[in-house]
């Protein structure tokens, strides 16, 4: 695909493009730069070829998958079993022997029920009959020893909101949605809220799943659940789901025309996933109803479009990257799908719609994560990227105070600290927080990112970083961290207990510069709050 930086024209500027008025003359505009700088890019792409399902590919994988297996490799056996079930193709024999593989690395970790679907899956894939009656023996086996399989679960029940509030379902009754000129909409408490408290409970409108293999061959690609008997989408070799009800969801609402660029080894894009959706929900006539502007909901794509884009602040080469990316999915769509005879959709407006969702899923987009606690200290994990309507309105602070808990792909806001009633409910975009980062690399990665000067106190006040903040008291802090120690240590694990005592702490904070001791506290308990959510689980 074409660079931005190979095609930077002296001759033009942001403001020349954006006083063309309309989107479509800019995307023209720049789709006739790209031509003349770049006119082979869409065959260099097609040169790449159609990349299907490849049973020679599967194979490859199931070598490996069992040489892993020998080796006592459980994950990446596992991982190289996946690949082999995502390559091979719909209904084939190899299908079949690549479910049987993955069926002995459940078997061997103890994984009974996870075993038993594939192994079910391998006799409807043509498994071949003379190996059918071993692979039966271990379903018997598995089957014995299905009572034995201890529960390993991903995260916790996802909670429920206690007060959800009329006009945002997702949401706590103690905010509100306000709109101002400096920071566009954005989220405010209508009552005091306490530290700890759930804000919102809200499921994605769209994700897109990270490239690496222990994000894509882990998850399902729809609702983001930890999973390690993934089941493959039937045409394309990139997409896999938990269960057929995920597989039917993704391709009624978005995957249907996806599929056809997957095949091209596009990754999965939110602002082509946005769009398909989108035209879907408003061809269907919406089974939400009609945007009445009254009700706020997560799962209606009015509220989606309506995000912010910042198209009037971004750079040439910004505009160019969208423009670019919305004639390549154009082109594709034209060439090899059935998107425009099914949809009635014009190549203009499909463009468009892309242009508008490049920026508005950039700026919107919000990293899933799952965790794994030592101790005191924190691993983060990104699984996917995901566009949520409600938790994008929360404004950025260098020193937030509502974090972000992941069950899933549900999205959890609790408070971080106590929250006045009137004050703007925050999230640290991107943890671009006054204590780690110093005011100026802040300001120029908010820009660049987000388009806009933070004037949270932190930044109007120059709050100094970490090491030059003042100490608080050190000696209590101490001893904080050795209960915490003792609380997290495997015989004595009490999340809960040693929450409550942060809790405490973090209620008592002054509204004031915090100390070194007030930001580690907030820290561990941000921490400790997530806790709850996704965990990094071993196979
Ligand atoms: C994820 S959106 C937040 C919701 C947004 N205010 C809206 O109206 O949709 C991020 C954008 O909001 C604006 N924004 C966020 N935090 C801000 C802040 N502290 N000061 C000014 N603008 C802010 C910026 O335009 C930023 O690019």
């Amino acid at each position: 695909m074409l660079s931005p930086g190979e095609i930077e024209d002296p001759q033009i500027t942001s403001e020349q493009l954006l006083s063309l008025k309309s989107d479509i003359r800019i995307i023209d505009m720049l789709e006739e730069l790209a031509h003349k700088h770049c006119p082979s890019q869409f065959q260099d792409i097609e040169a790449g070829g159609k990349v299907s399902k490849s049973n020679e590919k599967a194979l490859a994988f199931r070598d490996e998958g069992r040489k892993m297996l020998r080796q006592k490799n459980y994950i990446k056996a596992l991982l190289a079993f996946t690949q082999s079930v995502s390559n091979a193709e719909d209904q084939s024999e190899m299908l079949g022997l690549a479910y049987a593989g993955r069926a002995e690395v459940l078997f061997e970790r103890g994984y009974f029920t996870e075993c038993i679907q594939d192994i079910e899956r391998a006799m409807q894939n043509n498994y071949p009959t003379d190996l059918q009656a071993k692979l039966l023996e271990k379903k018997t086996l598995a089957e014995d020893q299905k009572p034995t399989q201890p529960p390993r679960r991903y995260h916790d029940d996802i909670p429920t909101l206690p007060h959800p509030n009329p006009k945002i379902p997702c949401a706590s009754q103690q905010v509100d949605i306000q709109k101002d000129q400096f920071g566009g909409k954005h989220i405010v408490a209508n009552t005091n809220i306490e530290a700890g408290e759930i804000i919102a409970v809200e499921k994605p409108y769209v994700v897109a799943i990270g490239t690496k293999p222990s994000q894509r061959y882990l998850h399902c690609h729809e609702c983001l659940e930890l999973c390690y008997n993934l089941i493959p989408c039937p045409n394309c070799r990139t997409t896999l789901y938990c269960s057929d009800k995920c597989k039917n969801t993704a391709r009624d609402s978005y995957h249907y025309n996806e599929c056809d660029l997957c095949q091209f080894d596009f990754n999965e894009l939110l602002s082509v996933k946005t769009v398909l959706k989108g035209l879907k929900q408003l061809i269907d006539g919406s089974e939400n109803g009609q945007f009445d502007g009254a009700v706020y909901k997560s799962d209606r794509y009015e509220e989606i479009q309506e995000l912010q884009t910042n198209k009037e602040k971004r750079s040439v080469r910004d505009l160019f990257e969208a423009a670019n990316e919305a004639c390549i999915i154009d082109h594709f769509l034209a060439k090899y799908s059935d998107f425009f005879s099914k949809t009635q959709i014009s190549s203009e407006r499909l463009k468009e719609l892309l242009f508008h969702h490049y920026f508005n899923t950039t700026l919107n987009k919000i990293s899933v994560e799952k965790t794994k606690k030592n101790s005191i200290d924190t691993e983060f994990h990104e699984v996917a990227e995901a566009i949520y309507a409600f938790s994008s309105l929360l404004n950025h602070h260098c020193y937030g105070n509502v974090t972000p808990v992941f069950y899933g792909g549900t999205l959890v806001l609790k408070a971080a600290r106590n929250i006045k009633s009137g004050e703007s409910c925050t999230l640290t975009y991107r943890n671009f927080n006054f204590a780690e980062y110093p005011k100026l690399v802040r300001s120029h990665q908010l820009w660049k990112l987000y388009q806009f000067t933070c004037t949270c106190e932190a930044c109007e006040n120059n709050w100094p970083i970490f090491e030059c903040l003042n100490s608080g008291d050190v000696e209590k802090y101490q001893k904080l961290v050795e209960q915490i120690k003792t609380a997290l240590s495997p015989a004595s694990l009490d999340v809960g207990g040693i929450l409550k005592i942060l809790l405490k702490k973090v209620k008592e904070f002054s509204a004031s510069e915090p100390t070194k001791v007030d930001v580690n506290v907030k820290r561990i308990f941000c921490d400790l709050l997530k806790f709850n959510g996704n965990k990094i689980v071993d196979f």
